[in-house]
């Protein structure tokens, strides 16, 4: 490097020289080292406490002391000597001054901690902090040795989170449900699929599968077993049922049951969070600047927020992302109601004054309370009757944990969301309350001011970008649509091209698909025919339909996604998710006087709640949907009209009328809530497509269905070279060339398009 030439040809004095020999033969690295810490110091300050006798006042040192010195040797080489001496000088001192901050802060913190443990300092020296160090390691080296020797012999080899992840969401049981398929295990393949769609229900695949073995000879209600059923919540339905028929002997059975499996269940998800590696919050790592204590705080306050989170954890059922609010005190409020309802008043009193840990203050409960002791004569101390310890335990844990991380979040800059609603105002910090309440005020105008205002799209589309292809026009943007991130496009087909997508729809039908048939899932006065990717270039590969007709429905997402994607300007990538060619045609005779919809009103990635027009975006609903598509194939049928609405599911704000070519596209969330009204005569067509900005939940299916092709193409070049090789043309090279085997795990979900199509 020049730099090295230049210097290593002028050292000055010996000593000097030879110190700069080994600079030289570093600056490589050194150079780096500079260029990142010139960006270190744009990017940031750095401040370091300092301290008098009698106070501390901040001392900010602009520059770090690495920083100073390698400036200093960098003009010592560019032999600017009083820079550098300047810099050299001022990166020692800086040195000393860091080195005096720190030890006085190590001072000033003696006294800081639990006044309690302070008590425990003896003439022989301040020892207990030792003692809990002590316990530290003697407990890390039982763990060590206790887990080394249980599971080494099985091997435990670290667990990535793609792992983890595959198993939280039970994809192992997708698997399991196509190999026993194959193996004609029908019983446990049925029992394997029903595990899988318990997590994951909006899976259309596996639904699909499920009806398919349902129809398997062999193949009973009950061998539908979930595998991995979660106890307390079989209780917690049980006892719901019991207080629905009024069976309150049953349901305080259950109930406590429940309460108990969900305390046991709790406990061994927070042991969990002691023996699983436990991971530093980011910047926290082992390079960062943190000392050894504040690295133990923040190692002791992941540790303690994992264990809270356990309540989450078990209170979210299998297969939802909300955790059901107020666990724990909700289970003990029907406890304490089915006790009472029948006959257990002792039982009742007791759980009422559990459930009082929780929530001391509430006044109907104070009410009851009262009226027990009236009842009973005396107060629950005289009869003896106190809360259930389980839970009083379980309270005063909870709670000590939550003052020591409310102490982090003001303190130590740490984060953490509380799991429970009972948590008392006074073990929140106030500084932190007045966010809080600042927050909510801002929360509570907003939805004040929601019902005036427009509707704001949080998706990251905005409508208004160019569209991409000769001979499409933009026939309806937002303001002819009334709303947001909405458009409708004409000309993205020809009539030839409608024709062909028809036909294959209609030859598709005839050979019978998952849908044919079929009552529409909507209304009983339409039929519903669907065609995936998928199983339109099996049926090409069988030769069954036209493989041009195939490539067109493939070629077609494409050409919309580019639309789109151009149109509402997607600041990310956009993924086909997935794509369905459906037609829904009028039954006959059963028209007259229809008021029901042809698909009613929705949002596709929520779960539209009209009365509160709130929108749960949660299964089922198709969560990872970011933006929707149709796109019509013809007009020669009676209604089909798509229209959009408010949230109120009522109020139709636009509609459009389809027809060959016609594409209409939308962000698939809460601001564009839709239905399509009965289609009274003929057969409506449309390809619908979603997008998602996602990578990992782009469609599978259509992967597997280009692999095909690609495998098709393999064998058809094959057979050529066969034929080639029979003529005595082959070459070597193109015999070699085998199609890759499809990569397996390509994160989230990853492998279900492909393992469990049967
Ligand atoms: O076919 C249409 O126009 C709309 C269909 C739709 O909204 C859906 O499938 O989610
Ligand atoms: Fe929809």
């Amino acid at each position: 490097m020049v730099f090295i030439c230049r210097h290593s040809s002028s050292s000055p004095a010996t000593a000097v020289g030879s110190a700069s020999r080994t600079m030289a033969l570093r600056s490589e690295h050194f150079t780096v080292y500079v260029a990142l810490c010139f960006l270190l110091v744009a990017l940031c300050t750095v401040t370091v406490r300092a301290s008098g006798g009698s106070g501390s006042k901040v001392l900010s040192l602009l520059q770090p002391y690495d920083f100073l010195y390698y400036s200093g040797v960098r003009a010592y080489y560019g032999e600017e000597w009083a820079k550098a001496a300047e810099l050299l000088e001022k990166s020692i001192q800086t040195k000393e001054a860091l080195l005096r901050t720190r030890r006085q802060c190590h001072d000033d913190c003696v006294a800081s901690g639990t006044k309690a443990f302070n008590k425990l300092d003896s003439e022989e020296g301040s020892m207990w902090d030792l003692w809990a160090l002590d316990w530290i390691q003697q407990k890390a080296e039982c763990l060590r040795f206790c887990i080394g020797r249980s599971v080494a012999p099985t091997g435990q080899l670290p667990v990535s989170n793609d792992i983890e992840y595959e198993f939280n969401t039970r994809n192992p049981y997708n698997f399991l449900q196509v190999t026993y398929y194959k193996l004609e295990k029908l019983k446990k393949a049925a029992s394997a699929a029903h595990t899988y769609f318990v997590a994951n229900p909006s899976h259309l695949e596996m639904r699909n599968n499920i009806e398919k073995y349902r129809r398997m000879e062999g193949v009973t209600e009950d061998d539908f077993q979930d595998r991995e059923t979660e106890k307390h919540w079989v209780l917690y339905d049980a006892a719901m049922q019991h207080e629905a028929s009024s069976d309150w002997l049953q349901a305080a059975e259950k109930w406590r049951a429940c309460v108990n499996e969900t305390l046991w269940r709790i406990d061994e998800c927070r042991v969990q969070c002691e023996v699983s590696p436990q991971l530093l919050p980011e910047d926290r790592g082992v390079d960062g600047v943190d000392g050894a204590f504040e690295k133990a705080a923040a190692l002791s306050l992941s540790l303690l927020s994992c264990r809270q989170s356990c309540v989450t954890q078990v209170a979210t059922r299998t297969g939802r992302i909300s955790a059901q609010e107020d666990f724990l005190p909700t289970q003990l409020e029907h406890l304490h109601i089915a006790q009472f309802k029948s006959g257990d008043v002792s039982g009742a009193l007791q759980t009422l004054r559990s459930f009082l840990l929780f929530y001391p203050n509430d006044r109907d409960s104070l009410d009851n309370l009262q009226l027990y002791y009236e009842t009973l004569g005396g107060d629950a101390e005289s009869h003896g009757i106190h809360p259930a310890q389980e839970i009083a335990k379980y309270v005063n844990q909870s709670l000590q944990e939550k003052s020591l991380l409310y102490f982090g979040v003001e303190n130590l800059n740490f984060t953490f969301t509380d799991p429970d609603l009972w948590t008392p105002e006074d073990v929140v910090p106030e500084s932190l309350r007045e966010n809080w309440r600042a927050e909510k005020q801002v929360i509570n105008e907003k939805i004040k001011e929601g019902d005036q205002t427009e509707e704001v799209d949080d998706s990251g589309f905005y409508a208004g970008g160019s569209v991409p292809q000769v001979g499409v026009t933009i026939t309806m943007d937002d303001d002819a649509l009334n709303g947001t991130n909405r458009v409708v496009l004409d000309g993205v087909m020809t009539e030839k091209e409608c024709d062909k997508i028809l036909q294959l729809a209609t030859v598709a039908a005839s050979l019978g698909d998952g849908y044919r048939g079929r009552r529409s899932p909507h209304t009983p006065h339409e039929t519903f025919e669907g065609l995936t990717i998928l199983r339109a270039v099996k049926l090409s590969q069988d030769g069954l339909v036209d493989q041009s007709d195939t490539r067109l429905l493939h070629e077609l997402g494409e050409r919309v996604r580019t639309l789109l994607h151009s149109y509402f300007r997607s600041p990310s990538g956009l993924f086909i998710s997935f794509t369905h060619l459906v037609c829904r045609s009028a039954t006959t005779g059963e028209q007259e006087g229809r008021m029901d919809l042809s698909h009613p009103v929705h949002v596709d990635n929520c779960l539209l709640e009209p009365e509160t027009k709130q929108c749960w975006r949660e299964p089922p609903a198709f969560i990872h949907r970011d933006l929707s598509a149709i796109l019509y194939l013809n007009d020669n049928f009676d209604g089909g009209e798509l229209f959009f609405t408010e949230r109120d599911a009522k109020t139709v704000t636009a509609r459009v009328k389809p027809s060959c070519g016609r594409l209409v596209g939308f962000s698939s969330g809460p601001v564009n809530p839709h239905g399509v009204t009965a289609v009274t005569r003929g057969r409506r067509c449309a390809l619908a497509l979603w997008f998602t900005k996602e990578k990992l939940y782009r469609d599978m299916e259509r992967e597997e269905a280009e692999a095909l092709w690609a495998a098709d193409g393999q064998s058809a070049l094959k057979k050529d070279e066969e034929e080639e090789e029979k003529e005595g043309g082959a070459t070597a090279g193109r015999n070699a060339r085998s199609h890759a085997p499809k990569e397996r795990s390509r994160g989230r979900n990853a492998v279900t398009g492909r393992k469990d199509e049967l």
